[in-house]
Formats: C-alpha cells, sequence, structure tokens
C-alpha cells in the first residue's frame, strides 16, 4: 500500500507541474536526477504562495498570517486550502497540497533548509506587499521599491535556487555564490514579465511599474494607454526596458559560470525568453492594447540556441541589435539605451 502511495503522490506532483507550468514544466523535468524532485517542489510550493498572493477573493485577514506562515505549512502532513478561488488549475494545488508536502518531507534535509528559509522570506515580503495593496496605496514608487518587490518575489528565487545547485554538488562556481547576481537572475525576469503584462495588471487593479518611472510620462499610470498619450507611453515603455536591461551582463556572467549541462539549460531559457520578448515589447504600442508574447515558433528556435554560452551571448547580442535598430533619437532614453546595449554587446 505504502510504496503504491508513494509512486502516486509523485506522479501528482508532476501531474501538477505540467498542469501549472507550460513550457517550463518540461525543462523541468530535463535536470539531472539529483536535482529534478527538488526542483520541481520547489516550483510547486512557489506556485502555491503565489496562488494565495494572487488571490483577489482572500481579504487580507486571511491572507496575511497564510503567507508569512507558509514555511511552516509545507511541514504540516495532510494540509490542504479549499477557499482559494479564481485560478482553477492552481486552486487545485492548493486543494491537494498534502501531496506536495507530503514529497517536500522525503526530501534531504539540506533541501528542506534552503526551500524552508526562501518561503518564509518570499512570504513575508508577499505579505508586506498585500497589505500595501489592500490599503491601495501604490506600494511601489521608488527605483528602490521596485527592486526590493521584485526580490521578494523572484530575486530570492534565484538565491533559492543557486543554493541547491550548490547544495547537491552539481555547481561549486564562486560565481554563482554571489547573492547579487543569482538575484538579478530573477530580477530579470520578473521585470520583463511586468512590463508585458501592464494591461492585465492594471485591469485587476494592480500596478507594478514604479512611480518614479511612469510619473515622468503621465499623472497617473492608468492615463499611459488612454488615446492622445501615444507618445508618453511609448516613451515610458523604454524607461521600463532601460531599467530592465541592466541586469543582462549580470546574468550572462551567472550563466558563463555554471558546469552542469542541464542545468545550464534550466537557468538559460528563461533568460533567452525574456530578452526576445523584451525586445519584442520595445517601442510596441501593443503592450497597451493585450499581452504581447513571443510566437510558438520563435520559442522553439530559442530553446534550441540555450546549449551553451556562446549560443546564449549570440541570442543576447542578436536581441541587443534589434532594440538598436527601433531604438528612436527623439525617445528621451535613446542615449541610456544605446549605452546599455553597448555594454551588453560587449560583454557578448
Ligand atoms: C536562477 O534562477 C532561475 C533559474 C531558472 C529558472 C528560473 C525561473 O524561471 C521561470 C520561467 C517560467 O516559469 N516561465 C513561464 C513563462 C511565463 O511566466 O510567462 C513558463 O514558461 O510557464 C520563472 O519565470 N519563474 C518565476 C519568477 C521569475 C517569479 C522566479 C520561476 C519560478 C520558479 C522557479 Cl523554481 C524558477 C523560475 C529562475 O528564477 C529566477
Amino acid at each position: 500500500k505504502k510504496i503504491k502511495s508513494d509512486r502516486s503522490t509523485k506522479t501528482r506532483c508532476y501531474e501538477f507541474l505540467n498542469m501549472t507550468s507550460r513550457s517550463f514544466a518540461a525543462v523541468i523535468q530535463n535536470l539531472d536526477d539529483e536535482l529534478r524532485d527538488v526542483v520541481c517542489l520547489f516550483y510547486l510550493i512557489l506556485r502555491g504562495l503565489d496562488t494565495i498572493e494572487d488571490d483577489m477573493t482572500l481579504s487580507i485577514e486571511k491572507k496575511d498570517p497564510l503567507l508569512r506562515d507558509f514555511y511552516n505549512i509545507i511541514r504540516v502532513e495532510g494540509w490542504r486550502f479549499e477557499e482559494s478561488g479564481d485560478q482553477e488549475k492552481d486552486r487545485q494545488l492548493l486543494v491537494e497540497f498534502y501531496v506536495v508536502i507530503d514529497e517536500f518531507l522525503k526530501l534531504d534535509e539540506k533541501y528542506q533548509k534552503v526551500i524552508t528559509d526562501i518561503c518564509k522570506k518570499v512570504g513575508n515580503g508577499m505579505a508586506d506587499y498585500a497589505t500595501d495593496a489592500a490599503l491601495n496605496t501604490y506600494g511601489i514608487i521608488s527605483l528602490g521599491d521596485f527592486d526590493k518587490y521584485c526580490h521578494y518575489v523572484a530575486g530570492l528565487v534565484g538565491i533559492g535556487l543557486t543554493n541547491l545547485f550548490i547544495a547537491s554538488g552539481l555547481e561549486a562556481e564562486i560565481a554563482t555564490r554571489d547573492e547579487a547576481i543569482a538575484n538579478s537572475m530573477g530580477l530579470f525576469l520578473q521585470k520583463v514579465n511586468i512590463t508585458r503584462d501592464y494591461l492585465e495588471d492594471i485591469s485587476h487593479g494592480r500596478c507594478y511599474w514604479p512611480k518614479a518611472i511612469w510619473s515622468q510620462y503621465a499623472s497617473n499610470l492608468y492615463e499611459l494607454k488612454n488615446p492622445g498619450n501615444e507618445t508618453e507611453a511609448i516613451n515610458c515603455l523604454s524607461a521600463m526596458l532601460l531599467n530592465t536591461l541592466q541586469h543582462v551582463t549580470q546574468n550572462l556572467t551567472y550563466m558563463n559560470s555554471l558546469r552542469n549541462q542541464s542545468i545550464f539549460e534550466f537557468c538559460a531559457i528563461p533568460q533567452v525568453m525574456a530578452i526576445a520578448t523584451l525586445a519584442l515589447l520595445f517601442r510596441n504600442y501593443d503592450v497597451y492594447r493585450k499581452v504581447v508574447k513571443i510566437r510558438k515558433g520563435q520559442t522553439l528556435a530559442l530553446i534550441k540556441q540555450s546549449k551553451n554560452i556562446y549560443q546564449v551571448a549570440a541570442v543576447f547580442r542578436y536581441y541587443t541589435q534589434q532594440i538598436m535598430k527601433k531604438n528612436d533619437a527623439r525617445d528621451p532614453n535613446f542615449l541610456k539605451i544605446s549605452i546599455v546595449c553597448g555594454q551588453i554587446e560587449q560583454w557578448c
């Protein structure tokens, strides 16, 4: 009986992985044996946290303790959560969360320690910002706030994964030990998503674009998408791109320090998707009309181009040149964008 339940709980975890994340699930399943289950569970635990944070049907009184206590909840056998509302596939994950917990508690202590530590920091960070959103103040004012928020929801994931890579013994390079560049891996992905998801986020009454940026182009974030403000909207988008591009050279350094092939591809694929998305978003007014995504065919081509640092550098060089071509001398950020693109090309 026990053996059967083991097989079904682990299988159920991978079913959730494939349910909750389209292309990325395959990348996780390509990881070496030592890390596959660990990262799968880390991903699902983070997904559980994200589902609670994103759930607009949960009152702050309910949400706050759940987020702050999640690092303990992942040790409570049998725990499940049925009140989560909106996203069906994510909801099911929380209804059967005890399956994730069962598998998590079977992991080697050294992995449980890393995941617990990150969960505690992410949960508290999310709760701090959830309070802001509940108080309806724009939580993200300064560029410092922007980097802090992205650190909590994404940078810590980069740091956590790096600690898992090192704990597994598959990576040892000093460069990956540098928390600042592991953090940067997350900030880049998160900032590209935040830039891409402008319309979707404001339609849910959320805004993650820092006031320090959008206030130079409009008196409020919602105004940016109104007819007549096209030039300001496009130039604001450039400012978001400029802020996001600053992480690229650190990320290339991080990827250059990786030695395990499966870890390299696991890290490189989301990065090349992100630079391709960013180039597509640049000076693209569609950002204010719909969610702009790169085409499936491009995704597959990019995955093939993520096998080693030479290919990845070539991809970054290509999209940096695409950005330079679209750069417009009338854009107030024209010069800064060309400088940061120059630095990226120099690295490559
Ligand atoms: C060293 O750091 C990393 C190395 C490899 C991958 C990721 C990062 O990549 C995916 C990639 C992913 O999930 N892509 C989606 C596409 C999309 O979200 O639009 C997908 O393909 O489903 C991603 O986006 N996030 C979410 C955060 C950015 C918030 C951390 C994420 C969530 C959980 C985990 Cl374990 C990992 C990641 C890393 O994290 C920084």
